[in-house]
């Protein structure tokens, strides 16, 4: 059975709330709650349908769109290949042109029933712009407790602890600090490949590294699961195990893997619009490049030195 295919947007106010409506008595799931969107007629661009739909649905004239991921979805009625966009910036004010019931909707207030399509795709909306990784192996444990104390005053959301070849203790106190600090800022942690140490410390999740993800056979139980992607084929496996987002890299030359051929924007937006779940773009960042992967369908940028460059 051939795709249909609907553009649907997320549109913002703000950091914490989206605009959601609901599907009218004579639609399929009528009742559920949508993202605003639908079909992409003959001749039309995913953004071209979603720019439609957006003024007769809502009666707004879109000024800018970022792509994100497409995801397909088994409905008894048929599959429908989803093509997500984030709406920032729209002219006009929206009003039910359709008669439909809408809402200004805070992410912590899912409303209910949700499309199907849309239950997982939910959570991935609190995800951040930035994954910082730490680099005690840089700039020594203590160090990067200050930084990381700076970073999350200065509002990162999201933290992976990696710095696998610092010493056990060592690893454990900035493991236990940075979950009593992330907690502090409603950030999350996750920990790089010890399930253990991030049940310890109560992190938010676990950080498959490659290698790991390919040996593992679960999803790791956490609220959170993410893994690091070199290769369509880790993709693919980071889907099946039904995990949250994933770093790709390298995008551009890092330092840390000097040897490894750089992905390139125009491959990175292939994995990204394909994946089917948030990727970061990791791999010789800087600030500026967020809305560089934000153009390229990505979540954002992954960063380790870049990141704690903070006073
Ligand atoms: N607009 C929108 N559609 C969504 C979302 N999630 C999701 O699975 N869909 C599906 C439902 C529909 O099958 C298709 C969008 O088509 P549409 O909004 O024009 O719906 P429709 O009533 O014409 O389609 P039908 O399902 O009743 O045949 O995408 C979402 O968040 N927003």
């Amino acid at each position: 059975m051939t795709d249909t295919h609907a553009a649907v947007g997320i549109i913002w106010r703000g950091d914490n709330e989206v605009l959601m409506q609901r599907r009218r008595p004579q639609q399929t799931f009528s009742g559920y709650w949508e993202f605003p969107g639908g079909k992409i007629q003959f001749g039309e661009t995913p953004a071209q349908a979603l720019c439609r739909e957006l003024q007769e649905e809502l009666g707004i004239t879109v000024t800018t769109l970022q792509p994100w991921l497409r995801r397909r979805h088994q409905y008894p009625h048929g599959n429908v290949m989803l093509h997500f966009f984030h709406v920032r910036a729209y002219a006009g004010v929206p009003y039910a042109a359709e008669g439909q019931q809408w809402q200004w909707t805070l992410l912590a207030q899912s409303p209910s029933p949700l499309l199907p399509a849309n239950l997982s795709l939910w959570k991935w909306l609190s995800l951040p712009s930035v994954c910082a990784v730490t680099a005690a192996e840089i700039f020594g444990v203590e160090e990067m407790i200050k930084r990381m104390q700076a970073a999350l005053a200065n509002r990162l959301k999201l933290v992976q602890l990696r710095d696998k070849n610092i010493s056990a203790e060592g690893r454990r106190h900035l493991a236990t600090t940075a979950a009593t600090l992330c907690r502090a800022h409603q950030a999350l942690l996750l920990i790089n490949d010890d399930e253990q140490l991030a049940r310890d410390v109560q992190a938010d999740g676990v950080h498959l590294s490659s290698g790991k993800l390919a040996v593992c056979d679960r999803r790791p139980d956490f609220l959170w699961a993410a893994a690091s992607c070199h290769h369509e084929a880790d993709i693919a496996k980071a889907v099946t195990l039904g995990l949250d987002f994933v770093v790709l890299s390298p995008v551009n030359k890092t330092l840390t893997h000097v040897k490894a051929t750089p992905l390139g924007w125009e491959r990175f937006a292939e994995f990204a619009t394909t994946a089917g779940l948030p990727v970061y773009a990791l791999g010789g960042m800087t600030v500026a490049d967020i809305a560089v992967a934000q153009q390229h369908s990505g979540q954002g940028i992954g960063m380790m030195r870049q990141a704690w460059n903070v006073q």
